[in-house]
């Protein structure tokens, strides 16, 4: 039977759907066992959704009656799933370049927050710009990010500290969702630190009465979408208590639990994640061995982000090798922020790697499928798999390991960018490798 499809990218010397079984994640060796099609081809139909993944004969002669509305040759290129970027923090005004200079010189991360900079200058800066710019500048953000592979990120809130900037970077993040391609996870992350006034009880009490209430109106009118819930839980900020409740009441009104634990000290916070029944706990830098226990057991996912000790590099780098032996879904994030300015899920897969001991297979796994799956999403994204959502890469290279391998390279290894089976992004530079 003839028929229309949107895409297909055909003869790609390597598809690497990452699984091919409806695996929501992926631990220990299965990360190592990526399923990898030499000589193959995909197929998108009109809703976005792949329709076909396998050797380029069988689909040549599966659709040979068929019709598509564009076709690649991917000879000699790789396709790949877009990737998922599972922590970021892109709505905000304010630049912190001369903090990069304090950090060079010796300062904590602490240091600089105690001095009013770090999270409270960004604070100031994003309460007073006007949602029309904030937009503006996630908009280009986002587009860097999708530049560079990402087809799928997470964004949080968390620079307000207070209802009504809560809100509007919120709206922000609504407003990129609804007019880009790329899928954001929204993240309420109202608990990213103590504002300037209030003690952690006081600013508890704030998000419990006034800011949670309000976002549950505006959720229940359908006038905001919020994925996600996070509090930054460490040692002068919010403590395990204060983050307890916060939690509790943002599952309660539907939300994941999603947060930032076990950073700078041990609190705790894989503990009280796999407890909550977490989807994620970010950071853990300081994670026991009892911590790793616990999210193994509970499928609480470990979102790791080597970006922080790179840039801070006095604080530990995660444990990546102990939970994956432990058996914990480890998926990656960019961190992107004003302390952390990356954009690129490549380089973060780099560094996992040559940091965190991770293998070229384990960080793929950890930015896609367990990714996604941090995100609530492995269902819809994070594998090539029929009915999953089109989104894919399609590599200048021969081999897909090209994409982590060759360190800020992206820009030339990444040819194409595809959401739903539409290109978002073709760089047609030819490449020398
Ligand atoms: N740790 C807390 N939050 C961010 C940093 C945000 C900022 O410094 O503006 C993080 O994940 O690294
Ligand atoms: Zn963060």
């Amino acid at each position: 039977m003839s028929r229309n499809d949107r895409l297909l990218v055909k003869n790609a010397k390597q598809v690497v759907l990452i699984c091919n079984n409806g695996e929501k994640y992926l631990t220990k060796q299965s990360m190592n066992n990526l399923c990898v099609i030499e000589d193959g081809s995909v197929v998108i139909g009109s809703d976005g959704l792949i329709k076909a993944v396998g050797s380029a004969e069988a689909i040549r002669a599966q659709y040979s009656e068929s019709s598509f509305d564009r076709v690649i040759d991917a000879t000699d290129m790789c396709v790949l799933p877009g990737l998922v970027d599972a922590h970021t923090h892109p709505v905000w005004a304010g630049d912190r370049v001369h903090e990069f200079a304090m950090k060079l010189a010796g300062a904590t991360y602490m240091d600089v927050h105690r001095a009013g900079g770090g999270i409270h200058f960004t604070v100031e800066h994003t309460r007073a710009a006007a949602p029309s710019d904030l937009l503006a500048s996630l908009r280009s953000r986002l587009m860097r990010l999708q530049r560079a592979g990402t087809t799928l990120v997470e964004c949080k809130s968390g620079y307000g500290l207070e209802l009504q900037t809560e809100i509007k970077m919120l709206e922000v993040i609504e407003e990129a969702r609804c007019s880009l391609p790329i899928n954001i996870s929204s993240t309420y992350c109202g608990a990213h630190a103590v504002p300037k006034g209030k003690t952690a009880a006081e600013a508890t009490e704030d998000i419990l009465l006034v800011q949670l209430p309000r976002l549950k109106e505006l959720m229940s009118a359908g006038k905001l979408r919020v994925d996600n819930i996070d509090v930054f839980c460490e040692q002068g900020v919010f403590d395990l208590d204060s983050t307890r409740s916060i939690l509790e009441a943002g599952k309660e009104m539907g939300l994941n639990i999603n947060f930032h634990g076990d950073e700078l000290h041990p609190m705790n916070s894989a503990q009280l994640g796999a407890e909550l029944g977490a989807l994620a706990v970010s950071h853990l830098e300081e994670v026991t061995d009892e911590g790793i226990v616990a999210m193994a057991k509970a499928k609480t996912a470990a979102v790791l982000l080597p970006t922080t000790a790179y840039i801070l590099r006095y604080c530990n780098t995660p444990r990546a090798r102990d939970m994956l032996d432990a058996g914990v879904i480890v998926a990656l994030g960019s961190d992107f922020n004003p302390n952390a300015y990356c954009c690129s899920m490549p380089i973060v897969m780099h560094l996992a790697c040559v940091n965190m001991r991770m293998s070229m297979s384990e960080a793929l796994a950890a930015a896609t499928i367990n990714a996604a799956f941090a995100l609530g999403r492995s269902h819809t994204h994070g594998s090539l798999e029929v009915n999953k959502h089109g989104d894919l890469l399609i590599l200048n290279a021969t081999r897909w390991e090209h994409l982590i391998y060759q360190l800020g390279g992206h820009q030339e290894t990444i040819r194409y960018v595809i959401i739903k089976g539409s290109v978002v992004y073709d760089n047609d530079r030819v490449m020398d490798l």
